[in-house]
């Protein structure tokens, strides 16, 4: 299996182009990111490794991060990037930015290349562009704010219009460890996501529940869609989320 070597560290993005999109090994145009094809993802031809650092990887996917600005998706990046919190003071994204990182998914090195986009309604026709590359959106709000579980049906309507038809989506109410803010339910979510047809679970950038497992979960299905031969079994993205809650004790019914 070939290994890609990741672009490493932060970017600040005004390039939507950032990430290659195509292979120089195999010289062949492939399907992903900036090639405005998103369903399948960038599966390398099989060789030797180079490597078994982080730094290489076997396929790679975009994931987005939207909802409104205070929500925490800067947050849920550092955490899942870094481990760490940002507390203090909320600095709002401007424009749109970028970060990578390789996971281990069933022996296939998966790069995940997460764009954290600025909530703010003056940046949204910067974010509009994006939408159309990304495989996958993971969609915030912050169970503290009711206008962000409000402001929901809106994004749901804004990523119809400009992501992919098959693009992954998740729901995440963030901020589940503030316990004595909290103004939305997480039956409410739930309910929220069925409705629309959309896993969901709560998640907590500063305690860090989650986090990995909504990361690990959209590469699951990303990977799965674009390795998978006709006759494998659907990979349920609900089912494996609930199942993996259940497994660490957490919060679900
Ligand atoms: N208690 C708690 N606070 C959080 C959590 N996630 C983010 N915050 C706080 O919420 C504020 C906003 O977080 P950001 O991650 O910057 O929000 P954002 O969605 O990126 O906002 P924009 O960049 O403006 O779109 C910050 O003060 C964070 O410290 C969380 O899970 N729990
Ligand atoms: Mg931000």
């Amino acid at each position: 299996m070939s290994r890609k070597k990741a672009v490493k560290g932060k970017g600040s993005s005004k390039s939507p182009t950032a990430s290659p999109n195509k292979s120089k090994d195999s010289g062949k145009s492939i399907k992903g990111i900036g090639t405005g094809a998103p369903s399948n993802g960038l599966v390398y031809p099989s060789r030797p490794s180079l490597s078994n650092s982080r730094e290489f990887y076997d396929i790679t996917f975009k994931v987005m991060l939207v909802g409104d600005s205070g929500v925490g998706k800067t947050c849920l990046l550092v955490r899942f990037k870094d481990g760490a919190f940002l507390a203090g003071s909320f600095i709002s994204t401007v424009g749109i930015d970028f970060r990578n990182k390789v996971l281990n998914i069933d022996a296939l090195k998966v790069k995940l290349q997460i764009w954290d986009t600025a909530g703010q309604e003056r940046f949204r026709s910067v974010t509009h562009a994006y939408y159309r590359d990304a495989h996958a959106l993971l969609l915030l709000y912050d169970v503290t704010n009711k206008a962000s579980f409000d402001n929901i049906k809106a994004w749901l309507t804004e990523i119809h219009e400009y992501a992919q038809q098959d693009v992954v989506l998740m729901l995440l109410g963030n901020k589940a460890d503030v316990a004595h803010e909290r103004v939305v339910k997480r039956e409410e979510g739930e309910k929220l996501a069925k409705v629309f047809g959309v896993p969901f679970m709560e998640t907590s950038a500063k305690s860090g529940l989650n986090v990995e497992l909504a990361f690990t979960a959209v590469a699951k299905e990303l990977k799965h869609r674009s390795t998978k031969e006709p006759d494998d079994p659907k990979f349920q993205l609900q089912d494996y989320v609930n199942k993996e809650m259940k497994s660490a004790g957490c919060c679900h019914s």
